[in-house]
């Protein structure tokens, strides 16, 4: 059995019901759009449909959580996969960011009663980030949006609406 995460699921599930809000920032797109991508082919393939899928877009990773409670009040989604890819530079920006953003997307399924999937890849370079949506030369790595994908079926369907 794989070590690790691989989105793999610990029965079988039918996600023709669910109804999946993706919310991703707009920074480093070309790896946030290849993350989506792998998420919504991942939730198709569990039955998910194409339809019951919404995608909204903020600018940056630390506008995730508010888009999340406001668009999460609603009470109109069985999981939210919010999607930002944090890249380190030369400043404190990446921790800063990093570090409230995860704090207030943990706290905030609480608040709006939905399970809120950890979408925010922080790395210490764009070669990290690019091997972990699946796009970098070699394609070292599975794209970790398919196991963000995942986990929204079977939180949504274990413990949504
Ligand atoms: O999503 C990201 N936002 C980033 N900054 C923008 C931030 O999320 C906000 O959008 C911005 O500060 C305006 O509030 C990033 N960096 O600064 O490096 C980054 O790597 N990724």
């Amino acid at each position: 059995m794989a070590i690790g995460g691989l989105g793999q699921l610990d029965q079988e599930y039918d996600g023709s019901e669910l109804k999946v809000l993706i919310i991703h920032a707009r920074w480093n797109r070309e790896i946030i759009d290849a993350l989506v991508e792998g998420a919504v082919k991942r939730m198709t393939g569990l039955g998910v449909k194409k339809s019951n899928i919404t995608i909204e877009t903020v600018p940056g990773s630390f506008e995730l959580p508010y888009a999340c409670r406001v668009m999460g009040k609603s009470q109109l989604y069985d999981a939210i996969i919010p999607i930002g890819v944090l890249i380190k530079g030369s400043t404190m920006h990446f921790e800063y960011i990093a570090d409230s953003t995860t704090k207030e997307l943990m706290s905030l399924q609480e608040k709006i009663n939905t399970p809120i999937i950890f979408g925010l890849l922080t790395c210490m370079t764009e070669e990290q980030a690019l091997a972990r949506a699946g796009i970098d030369e070699g394609h070292t790595m599975h794209n970790h949006g398919e196991d963000w994908g995942a986990a929204a079926v079977e939180m949504g369907i274990k413990y949504g609406r």
